[in-house]
């Protein structure tokens, strides 16, 4: 695979934010992450609150500078470019869109500066030929001429977050990383922008990667579905796949309350909170709540299972079985005490 972007056991480690300046304690945000991003291809991001998924965004767009492991831009480590070189590189390769369209737009500019800005930064096109691509970008994600030179307070979240859309797309990315992109919105229009960004995506071929906590969304979304827990990469399987043949116990009991399966369940139970990224559990992180976990599992991370190849890679001691129905799962995951 000729990769856009690819993390090599890519690892984010914090300083925590409440120890204050004489702080030890380190948050073990991203741990060991490998993944390539091929061109045109969707990936979903999944995993609850605080397992790492804004990281590794941030890492895809050069934002948060990892602490240990390469990122590699067409083939070329990221890190190790010169500053300049490493800003045009992510400036024209990626584009990000934030969860929260209000914040992550400049207030105090119109639409048409807003556009105009990245252009401008990379030194694109001459005057005309600038203003000619903000009418374009306008077009592109349905805003009406008429808004260009309104500023953002005066646009409707749907409104705001089509800017910000267009704001990324601008230098023409192979790669756009979405970050929760309608969790801020009304549900009124969280479709219609769901819809646009896969429309783009189709247009432009571009590759998506797709942050939500929205498992039905991330299923319509992707082609490719990744499960973080707790900073690590745990599984990636093929969407269509993904409800009723992963074989992550985690991914299952995500995914075990969406309806569509094959054979309708109640959802698996997720005994308990996801352990503190300061002080992860030793072997598997998951283990804690794993109704399958024995000492092993606590002694051990398992690697990417031999049995497993891409596009289906698991990480886990005790897969559950392909022809294990989502049904006994539900039986066997009583509440358990932490091993
Ligand atoms: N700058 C930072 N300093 C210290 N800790 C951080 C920092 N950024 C993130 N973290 C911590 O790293 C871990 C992973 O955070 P991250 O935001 O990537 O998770 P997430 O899965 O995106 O969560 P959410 O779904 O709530 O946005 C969390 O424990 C978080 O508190």
């Amino acid at each position: 695979m000729n990769a856009i972007v690819e993390l090599t056991d890519t690892h984010v480690v914090h300083k925590a934010r409440s120890g204050g300046l004489f702080a030890r304690d380190r948050v073990y945000a991203l741990t060991g992450a490998d993944l390539a991003v091929a061109p045109g291809e969707t990936v979903g991001v999944v995993g609850e609150s605080g397992c790492g998924k804004s990281t590794l965004a941030k890492v895809l767009v050069g934002i948060q500078r990892p602490t240990a492991g390469t990122v590699s831009y067409r083939g070329r480590d990221l890190w190790s470019m010169p500053p300049a070189e490493r800003r045009a590189a992510v400036g024209a390769g990626t584009g990000m869109i934030f969860q929260d369209p209000s914040t992550a737009l400049n207030r105090r500019l119109p639409v048409r500066q807003i556009l105009r800005d990245p252009l401008d930064v990379h030194d694109r096109g001459t005057k005309s030929q600038r203003e000619e691509r903000v009418r374009e970008l306008m077009a592109l994600v349905g805003l009406p001429r008429a808004l260009a030179d309104a500023l953002p307070g005066r646009l409707s979240g749907g409104q705001r977050q089509r800017v910000a859309i267009a704001r990324a797309l601008a230098l023409d990315p192979g790669l756009v990383v979405a970050d929760e992109p309608t969790s801020a919105l009304d549900v009124s229009v969280r479709a219609q922008i769901l819809n646009l960004l896969l429309d783009l995506k189709e247009r432009l071929g571009l590759a998506l990667v797709f942050v939500s906590h929205d498992i039905q969304t991330i299923r319509r979304m992707s082609d490719r579905v990744i499960t973080m827990y707790l900073g690590r990469i745990v599984e990636e399987t093929p969407a269509a796949d993904v409800t009723d043949r992963a074989r992550h116990p985690y991914t299952r009991a995500l995914f075990s309350a969406t309806p569509g399966l094959l054979h309708p369940i109640d959802p698996i139970p997720l005994t308990g909170p996801v352990p503190s990224a300061t002080h992860p559990p030793s072997g598997c992180p998951f283990r804690t709540r794993c109704w399958k976990a024995d000492q092993v599992c606590a002694a051990e991370m398992p690697g990417f299972s031999a049995a497993s190849t891409p596009p289906h890679r698991y990480r886990c001691h005790h897969p559950v079985e392909e022809d294990e129905a989502t049904h006994d799962l539900v039986r066997q995951n009583a509440p358990r005490e932490p091993s």
